[in-house]
């Protein structure tokens, strides 16, 4: 396993792109909220007897100390026997094994983080593999259309349209004055389920988990948040449960400046926080990341985490091949889905392609990468003109007009709307994307061609929850007769196949990249987030199998590993911040970052607490 111990600036084709010597050590202290040196070895508290209990940030269960009992006046409050922490795992797995479905192992444990945070933790860093898949994809978009039914407790922040005016004195309400990492939707794409209002909550406590589980935040630092601003899904409209706004979604201008409100006030009150856009359908997502991220701290998970673990998946697929990272210029590579996500992770290839230096230009790049929507080839109409009335009738309905971004990836020198089918038939790629929320689209037909051309054929449906994928596991090693280089963003089993060997699958999830570059950016306080951070974040990944592992057609460490990937991605992360120039955290001089970022990193573990009254 890689553990970043490198010193600074030692990236093979980014070095090109830096300045280096630009490392801001003269600005003033301000110390990470996560920094090792505001660590204690007890943790001080104004609480006192059932308000020690029932703040899950303070609770320890059963497990508090006589003394402590005594100290924090909750002497007879809980069971006389003080148990460790390894009893209360066994009891609380016990009860989730008993749990008989992924939803009600979900409910269990929304229970159990909101009785005490510290044990949750605890449970799911020993259990990554097996739960991150019920906190966060493919359960939790069950959670999210669910969540008017299962509700039980708030948790984050909502500010909704009858909040207007008053958002700036609203951030006072949330109890913690550091806030390290904030996870914003508006619910309009929850995952590839649509638009599911205020219910799309699951999705920023979920991310917020594996900040903490993964990129070690600490949770009394971490904000989920819903910007409710009405829904037009009619059946949560006519759901008596459901909890958001009762209209239909703002738009527009008041769109915009509701949403200006929000990040207004935020900035007021939490200032060094990172602020990561999530599940904002398309064009919103990128309208929002370029007007903000210039002016504050943050980034689009869907656009921006996606390419780097897109691109990482690719650049390991490369060598899973037996080529190198820089031949990523001779892939042809399709990608199905044209809206953030897609668009994103195109871009974030183009930017590698560009960075390795073995293209001439963007547009050189853009010549490896064909873009399909619902419609078919992102192509030229004045080359379908003959049909175009017919085919428009075929195919049900206009393509929506392209913006300037998706204009980029029109093909000028092939027929507008051509079918999957057709393109690989003309295009014979060597990597299929699909990036479209839609089961099925990987047509077997179009998979089965690709695998006539390309002996290693990398196919990865990305659209989450599994139900969604553009195809299975085991459709794509069918339709390769095992040969395809597999990643999917949720997870799929192995495939066992028919001749005795096995399919690996890989999941290639954002999950895998935006917790160690929350945790980069939070040690170092970068006041901004970089291309350069996406792109070596996908580097970092795609060094990480070993030979033997890519062999098998293993891309990525398993999900159980979750928190060393996030720790390799933040050490990498925070050198690229002081390499850039935009770290504003003071780094002593000598100190190793590999060290300060590993030590920073939240452990659950219970901490002797003591009463302090601050009157
Ligand atoms: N694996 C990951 O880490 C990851 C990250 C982000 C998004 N995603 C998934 O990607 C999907 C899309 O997310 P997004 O933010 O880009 O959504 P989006 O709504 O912005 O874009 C969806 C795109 O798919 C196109 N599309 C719809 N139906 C299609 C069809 N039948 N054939 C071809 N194209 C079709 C749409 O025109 C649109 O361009 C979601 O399911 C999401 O879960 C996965
Ligand atoms: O949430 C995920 O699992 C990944 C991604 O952010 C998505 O929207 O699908
Ligand atoms: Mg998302």
């Amino acid at each position: 396993m890689l553990l970043c111990r490198r010193s600074l600036a030692k990236s093979s084709w980014m070095s090109s792109a830096r300045s280096l010597g630009r490392r801001h050590y003269g600005v003033p202290p301000v110390v990470g909220a996560s920094d090792p040196r505001l660590d204690k070895t007890v943790q001080v508290t104004s609480s006192k007897g059932v308000n020690i209990i029932h703040d899950p940030l303070l609770s320890k269960g059963t497990a508090f100390s006589l003394a402590e009992r005594e100290r924090l006046a909750i002497r007879g409050l809980v069971p006389p026997r003080c148990q460790e922490m390894d009893k209360q795992l066994l009891r609380v797995k016990r009860n989730l094994d008993d749990c008989r479905t992924p939803l009600a192992k979900f409910v269990f444990l929304s229970a159990l983080q909101d009785r005490n945070e510290t044990l949750f933790y605890r449970l799911l860093i020993n259990h990554l593999e097996e739960l991150a898949g019920i906190i966060y994809t493919p359960t939790v978009g069950l959670a999210c259309l669910r969540s008017h039914s299962i509700y039980r407790r708030s948790r984050g922040m909502y500010f909704s349209t009858q909040d207007r005016g008053a958002m700036s004195a609203m951030v006072y309400n949330w109890p913690h004055d550091e806030v390290d990492v904030i996870v914003v939707t508006d619910g309009s794409r929850v995952l590839g389920l649509g638009d599911l209002g205020a219910n799309g909550m699951q999705i920023p406590i979920g991310k917020l988990s594996l900040y903490v589980a993964a990129g070690g935040i600490r949770p009394r630092s971490v904000l989920p948040v819903v910007l409710d601003v009405g829904t037009n899904n009619e059946s949560l409209l006519n759901d008596p449960l459901y909890m958001g706004m009762g209209h239909p979604r703002v738009e527009g201008e008041d769109y915009y400046s509701f949403v200006d409100e929000w990040v207004t006030a935020v900035k007021s009150r939490w200032p060094n926080a990172l602020i990561q856009f999530e599940d904002f359908k398309y064009p919103h997502a990128y309208n929002l990341l370029n007007k903000y991220r210039n002016k504050v701290t943050c980034f689009n998970d869907d656009i921006q985490s996606t390419s780097s673990i897109t691109l990482a998946g690719i650049l390991a697929g490369l060598k899973a091949r037996g080529k190198k990272q820089e031949d990523l210029n001779q892939e042809r590579i399709i990608c199905v889905g044209a809206g953030s996500a897609g668009v994103g992770v195109c871009e974030g290839i183009i930017d590698c392609m560009v960075a390795q230096g073995r293209v001439r230009s963007r547009d050189e790049a853009y010549s490896r990468i064909w873009m399909m929507d619902q419609h078919g080839l992102l192509g030229n109409p004045a080359l379908s003109a003959e049909d175009a009335a017919q085919q428009t009738v075929a195919r049900k309905g206009e393509r929506t007009q392209l913006d300037e971004r998706q204009q980029c990836y029109v093909k000028a020198d092939l027929p507008d709307r051509l079918t999957l089918e057709e393109v690989v038939e003309r295009v014979k790629p060597t990597a299929i994307l699909g990036l479209t929320g839609i089961r099925g689209v990987f047509s077997e037909k179009a998979i089965r061609t690709m695998a006539k051309y390309e002996e290693k054929p990398i196919v990865f449906p990305l659209s989450n929850p599994d139900t969604h994928a553009e195809c299975t596991a085991e459709e794509a090693f069918a339709w390769t007769e095992g040969r395809a280089i597999f990643a999917s963003g949720s997870p799929f089993e192995n495939v066992n196949l028919p001749n005795g060997k096995i399919g690996r699958t890989n999941q290639c999830n954002n999950s895998y990249s935006f917790p160690g570059l929350g945790l980069g950016i939070t040690v170092s306080r970068a006041n901004e987030v970089t291309p350069t951070m996406f792109l070596e974040t996908a580097r970092v990944i795609a060094d990480m199998a070993s030979p033997a592992q890519l062999k098998q057609g293993t891309l990525f460490p398993g999900v159980a590993n979750l928190r060393d990937v996030a720790l390799a991605v933040g050490t990498r992360v925070c050198e690229v911040a002081y390499e850039e120039g935009v770290a504003t955290a003071k780094l002593k001089e000598g100190e190793l970052l590999s060290e300060v970022v590993k030590n920073s990193m939240f452990q659950p573990e219970y901490v002797p607490l003591v009463h302090h009254s601050y009157h």
